[in-house]
């Protein structure tokens, strides 16, 4: 009997995930590229684009969706939220290499992650989102920061836009490079998207959270 189960839940190795997992374990974030192929990235983009110019995004906000609030001298960009039971082919792709990397957290570091919830944005030239954390005052549910950028290959130093994570000792730069997945401790490590200054910033955002 106890056999029987062990075989039925036989592991295997993520290598990817592995790395995800010590990097979060030593520095509380990761930074991976090309999580996502550049073909991956293109639908995804287009999937972005086409809603955006449906004019389905609106003015980002502070705080959650029950006590929101836009401030633009916080935060300067447009967002648009997944719906994961209505998703396009792109937006399947997505959600299900994030699912099997949630599948591979839980099940080797029982992090306890029951939701998640996603987001795409733009950050048009001249935005930024000032230095924050990404947990509210009424809900500390939010585990793990994702974000994934969408962004042309030729994004340039020049473009700005980076995110700059800080940590105890330093502040790490890094560019939104298309295909690249930052992952960190949402509840531990201040942020910071600093200002666009030529092109439209895109990217998906989203958060792992427990009950
Ligand atoms: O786009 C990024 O690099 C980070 C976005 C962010 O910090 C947020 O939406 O909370
Ligand atoms: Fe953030």
């Amino acid at each position: 009997m106890t056999d029987e189960l062990f075989e039925q839940l036989e592991f295997i190795e993520n290598p990817l995930f592995e790395t995800i997992i010590s990097n979060l374990l030593q520095q509380q974030y990761s930074i991976v590229n090309d999580f996502f192929s550049s073909e991956e990235v293109e639908v995804l983009r287009n999937s972005l684009l086409a809603k955006y110019e449906a004019d389905r995004f609106k003015k980002s906000a502070i705080g959650n969706r029950t006590n929101e609030e836009v401030d633009k001298t916080i935060r300067g960009d447009f967002i648009l939220w997944m719906d994961e039971n209505n998703a396009n082919e792109a937006e399947l792709i997505f959600f299900k290499k994030i699912s099997e990397l949630v599948t591979y957290l839980n099940s080797t570091c029982f992090l306890g992650i029951l939701h998640k919830e996603f987001h795409y944005a733009i950050y048009p030239t001249g935005t930024f989102y000032k230095r924050h954390l990404d947990t509210f005052q009424n809900d500390d549910r939010r585990k793990l920061s994702i974000v994934c950028y969408l962004n042309e290959e030729n994004w340039l130093c020049e473009n700005g836009g980076e995110l700059t994570i800080y940590t105890d000792k330093d502040a790490i730069n890094i560019l939104p490079l298309p295909g690249r997945l930052v992952i960190f401790e949402s509840q531990i490590l201040e942020h910071e998207v600093k200002a666009v200054k030529a092109s439209e910033r895109m990217s998906i955002t989203g958060w792992l959270k427990t009950r």
